[in-house]
């Protein structure tokens, strides 16, 4: 199983740079590059990655994507005086020549290739390169937004001709439109290209009526270009993962990628002058930890923008971080994303209902009783409720940003635990056994009964569940103290297990404690003061008990043929979890579980986001291979494998639908539609 991860920087392509004055290409400076770089090495992530050197791109590889003319104009800029390379430039909308771009271009296309090949042979699971000129804005023919040659539309090309690729995703979470890549893939089925970017209804840059939701992808190519328009500024946290719940995540997996490329531009975080949006730098581990639950961890990050040098540095160390399996921190702010975020997300998902199998069953209703193509009037006075306040009066004050994010980064970043998953060396853990996991001593029993007296005594009978109980109480300890990440125990009893953990980990302080429980929970604690929020995934209704704010349950029947599982974790349990913001994680699998181990790895490989990573498994001990998937995932020593994906049925969608209804008022992640009539 491939590990590691790869970071390419060559600080030859810092010698690009603007010779003249000009207002809107004046951002893109060659301190955008080393300073990331340095700020990676100051946390001491640049010695945890493994160094691939960057390369020149060959004509050859260029002129996959680009035309001879485009190849031969660029080319002709290497002995052009300022004169000149003004007057080229000016042929371009928002692009500057430098004697050295074409030199600079070619390696950023090089680099790009570079880390292709470097996932692909397995030398490395995923990584990230650090690249300028930048690329998604590049067409056949032309440069533009800073572009010269498309790297990432390269890179596609590249993998499908190299490695014989037959179905790439493309995300792009820059705040402008790729264009370019977009023009380059719309007729190409095997290239499924995601963008969000601020539209703000077509006045925003390149002010594109092929930019908006509706843009679907031509020919074969339709419904494999996702456009998601962010019509206000401000978008935050919350916005961007309803995004990836609601729309790219689903669509992700039902194609089911070889290869996951990432457009990553930083311009959509905060304090950037180019977005003028909210989102904070951690935002980017969670989208980054998403995406590698894909393509089995294949996964190439490719910079785009970013004109915010100290935002852009925080984020792109958030992602390396994430790279490298650290864990995910909390994410910030409020966990409700806004009325035109939601109006958009509604809209693409409507424009998308033709030609995916998990929005068969989608409601557009809502068309009808709109008859403007933009099927909501601009909420242009939308009340205050659906707008973000924005943590910064604007962004383009760029010391206040820098303060901001000095106070906010404090916070959030940690040291790495020296040991990643701590077990009781239960039955088959020696399978995994790595030097990220540590052996927990069994608590002696006297201690155990001492903690258990007070509830579930009379049920602790025989000595096998006490020193279960035992050893599981250590782990939970561990956790707290931060001294491992996750903890993983098997039990005879997984439901009073969970159940006693649930409690224990209250009362060791933890305020927020989710439980996902697979099976029938026999017991189920009492919720009412929100210091737990528990989701049971059973097979029938639990006797009498129905959903409420903190207690919910999911009936779903595992599908034979495979996993249909996603649905359920991407537009119910996943929203929930986020909305809650728990600070500890218990995920239980108790006896006759009603769900496949591939849903189940889904699950907790997903659920890793929350709680800075921090997740307690305990498993019924006659589940012994879902004990060892599940605790690989732990580890994070194996890429996760989620069987064949199975679209859910009509009858599934709407029990998920019904609790969305039902709850999306308290849980806000859960909104992917607005409610009629606002
Ligand atoms: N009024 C023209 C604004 C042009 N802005 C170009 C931004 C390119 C971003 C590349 S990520
Ligand atoms: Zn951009």
């Amino acid at each position: 199983m491939a590990s590691g991860t790869a970071l390419i920087y060559d600080e030859e392509m810092t010698t690009h740079k603007l010779l003249w004055s000009d207002p809107i290409c004046d951002i893109e400076v060659p301190e955008r590059l080393s300073s990331s770089y340095e700020q990676l090495r100051s946390y001491h992530l640049v010695e945890r990655c493994v160094h691939v050197p960057a390369r020149e791109g060959s004509e050859e590889e260029i002129l996959l994507v680009h035309s001879l003319e485009h190849l031969e104009v660029a080319k002709s800029t290497q002995t052009m005086n300022e004169e000149e390379l003004k007057r080229v430039s000016e042929n371009y909308d928002a692009f500057f020549f430098h004697p050295s771009t074409y030199r600079c271009a070619r390696l950023a296309v090089g680099a790009t290739l570079q880390l292709v090949d470097a996932v692909m042979s397995g030398k490395v699971r995923n990584g990230m390169a650090l690249v300028r000129p930048p690329g998604h804005h590049s067409q056949r023919n032309a440069a533009n937004g800073f572009c010269l040659f498309n790297n990432v539309a390269i890179a596609a090309e590249y993998a499908k001709l190299k490695y014989g690729l037959q179905r790439i995703l493309i995300v792009d979470w820059d705040v402008h439109h790729g264009q370019g890549t977009q023009y380059i893939f719309e007729e190409d089925p095997s290239v499924l290209y995601f963008s969000w970017h601020r539209y703000e209804h077509q006045e925003f840059w390149p002010s594109l009526k092929e930019s908006d939701y509706d843009a679907v992808g031509l020919g074969k190519g339709k419904g494999f270009n996702i456009n998601l328009p962010w019509n206000k500024v401000g978008m935050g946290n919350s916005d961007y993962l309803a995004a990836f719940f609601h729309v790219l995540l689903p669509t992700a997996f039902e194609f089911d990628p070889e290869l996951v490329i990432v457009s990553s531009g930083y311009d959509s975080g905060i304090g950037d002058p180019e977005g003028q949006m909210n989102a904070t730098p951690e935002v980017f581990a969670h989208l980054t930890h998403f995406l590698m639950q894909l393509a089995n961890g294949k996964l190439c990050v490719i910079l785009e923008g970013g004109y915010h040098l100290k935002s852009l540095g925080e984020s792109v160390c958030m992602t390396v971080k994430t790279l490298l399996g650290d864990p995910v921190p909390q994410v910030s702010g409020e966990m409700a994303p806004c009325l035109s975020a939601v109006e958009s997300i509604q809209n693409v998902r409507a424009a998308h209902k033709p030609y995916w199998k998990w929005l068969a069953y989608e409601d557009t209703s809502f068309l009808q009783n709109l008859s403007t193509k933009s099927h909501f009037l601009k909420t242009a006075n939308s009340n205050p409720s659906t707008e973000h306040e924005s943590k910064i009066t604007n962004n383009n004050d760029t010391v206040k940003v820098d303060r901001f994010l000095e106070l906010h980064m404090k916070n959030i970043l940690f040291p790495v635990p020296p040991i990643k998953t701590a077990t009781t060396g239960c039955e088959g853990s020696e399978h995994f056994l790595s030097e990220h996991v540590q052996l927990v001593k069994e608590m002696d029993k006297t201690e155990v009964e001492a903690l258990v007296s007070g509830f579930y005594a009379d049920l602790v009978k025989d000595n096998k569940t006490l020193l279960s109980l035992g050893s599981m109480f250590v782990i939970l300890d561990k956790i707290l103290k931060k001294e491992v990440c996750n903890g993983i125990a098997t039990s005879p009893t997984a439901a009073l297990s969970a159940a006693v953990a649930l409690r224990h980990s209250v009362r060791l302080g933890f305020q927020r404690v989710l439980c996902v429980f697979v099976g029938d929970m026999q017991m189920i604690p009492n919720t009412e003061d929100g210091k737990m929020l528990i989701i049971n995934i059973c097979e029938k209704e639990q006797s009498g008990k129905t959903s409420c704010k903190h207690y919910f349950s999911l009936n779903w029947k595992e599908d034979a043929e495979g996993n249909d599982f996603f649905s359920a974790v991407l537009g119910f349990i996943l929203p929930v979890a986020y909305s809650y913001q728990p600070n500890l994680t218990v995920i239980a699998v108790g006896p006759n579980r009603n769900l496949g181990i591939s849903g189940i790895s889904l699950l907790v490989a997903l659920i890793q986001g929350l709680a800075e990573s921090r997740i307690f498994a305990v498993i019924e001990d006659t589940e012994i291979s879902l004990m060892q998937n599940v605790a690989k995932l732990l580890v994070g020593a194996s890429t996760p494998a989620f069987g064949i994906y199975v679209p859910p049925t009509q009858e599934k969608v709407n029990r998920i639908k019904a609790l969305r209804d039902q709850f999306q008022q308290e849980w806000k992640m859960l909104q992917c539609s607005v409610k009629e009539g606002i």
